[in-house]
């Protein structure tokens, strides 16, 4: 029995993530709401035979209704990458528009889980929750930034150097944030442990910190990952759903540490330090961030420094979100 509303439904993300929550037996209600097209996606989606209500929600005047009585919002709105550019150049677009989606949110579901899946995920999170906070309803449980990409890239680039490995079981923790060498794939401290050669992890933490340059390379200016991230989407999606319903779910996501002030202290001593928000693996509940689960075993030399070199690039990131709106 969960209401959830996507935001940004007509884009490339937008709409196969709508149509895989079609298939979420969980999801009784899907509001889709964008500025353009999204009639004609609403229309198409609700044909498909699951008890789910679609409605369509076209554009600022109906923005209100389209988060009102919603448990989760997915925002997916905004401009994705082109060639040549990094995550950061979309801060300018993306920012404004992760603003005042929040800010609807805060004002008419205010106790809704939030999703950001709008790059510079590093900023667009802490932008929605200086909103959230300006707003007086900030819950560091309730507000993810959406890092699952990240881990289904880490489980899949595994498989392609061990083919051996079940790339849909294996689990890679992913810490840190959502870009280059802020993301930090901890592959000593896999589900299953993996052979790899010293040489070996070098060349796939490269690969997995810069998968979504590959993807923008190859779609050569018609945009960045959208059905690999609808698919990593609709996961966690799933995870947050089930965790509702009681289940315990773990996921890594990229949260204010605040939501678990003593299970941080582990990452905070491994390099993130002071900072509100790291991507860290998280056990889910019926109210969000249940708690910070422990990594399970002490990360390689390499690894540490990889959180180091993540915490200071993150530091940057992170205050560009918050003076955005401090300032506005
Ligand atoms: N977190 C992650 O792992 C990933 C994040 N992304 C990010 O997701 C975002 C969306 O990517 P795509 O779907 O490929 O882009 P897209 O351009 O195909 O779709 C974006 C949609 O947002 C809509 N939109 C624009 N302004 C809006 C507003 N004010 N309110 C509501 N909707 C609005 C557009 O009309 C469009 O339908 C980008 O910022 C991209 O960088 C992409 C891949 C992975
Ligand atoms: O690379 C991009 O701009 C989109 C993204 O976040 C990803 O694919 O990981």
């Amino acid at each position: 029995m969960v209401s959830v509303a996507v935001l940004g439904a007509a884009g490339g993300i937008g709409q196969p993530l709508s149509l895989l929550l079609k298939l979420n037996v969980n999801v009784t209600k899907l509001n889709l709401y964008d500025i353009v097209n999204v009639p004609g996606v609403a229309a198409d989606i609700s044909h498909v035979s699951t008890n789910a209500e679609v409605k369509s929600f076209l554009g600022p005047g109906q923005l209100d209704e389209a988060v009102s009585k919603i448990d989760l919002a997915i925002i997916p709105a905004g401009v994705p990458r082109k060639p040549g550019m990094t995550r950061d150049d979309l801060f300018k677009i993306n920012a404004g528009i992760v603003k005042t989606l929040v800010e609807k949110i805060a004002e008419n579901s205010p106790r809704a889980f939030i999703a950001v899946i709008s790059n510079p995920v590093n900023s667009t999170v802490p932008i929605a929750a200086e909103v959230l906070k300006a707003k007086g309803v900030f819950d560091a449980r309730r507000l993810f930034g959406v890092t699952t990409l990240d881990v289904v890239r880490a489980s899949r680039f595994v498989r392609d150097v061990r083919a051996n490995t079940d790339a849909a079981a294996l689990r890679v923790p992913v810490v840190g944030g959502h870009s280059g060498n802020t993301i930090v794939p901890l592959l000593s401290l896999a589900s299953s442990p993996v052979e790899l050669s010293e040489a070996e992890v070098k060349e796939l933490t490269h690969r997995i910190q810069f998968g979504g340059d590959e993807v923008v390379k190859a779609k050569d200016g018609a945009g960045s990952a959208t059905l690999s991230m609808a698919y990593a989407g609709a996961r966690f999606a799933d995870s947050l759903m089930r965790a509702m319903k009681g289940e315990q779910v773990v996921e890594p996501t990229f949260i204010s540490l605040s939501a678990d002030p003593e299970g941080a202290k582990e990452i905070r001593q491994l390099g993130a330090g002071d900072l509100e928000f790291f991507a860290v693996p998280v056990k889910l509940g019926a109210n969000g961030v249940e708690s910070i689960v422990p990594l399970g075993g002490q990360p390689t030399e390499f690894e540490r420094e990889a959180i180091k070199v993540s915490a200071q690039a993150l530091a940057t990131n992170i205050d560009t979100g918050v003076n955005f709106v401090k300032s506005a």
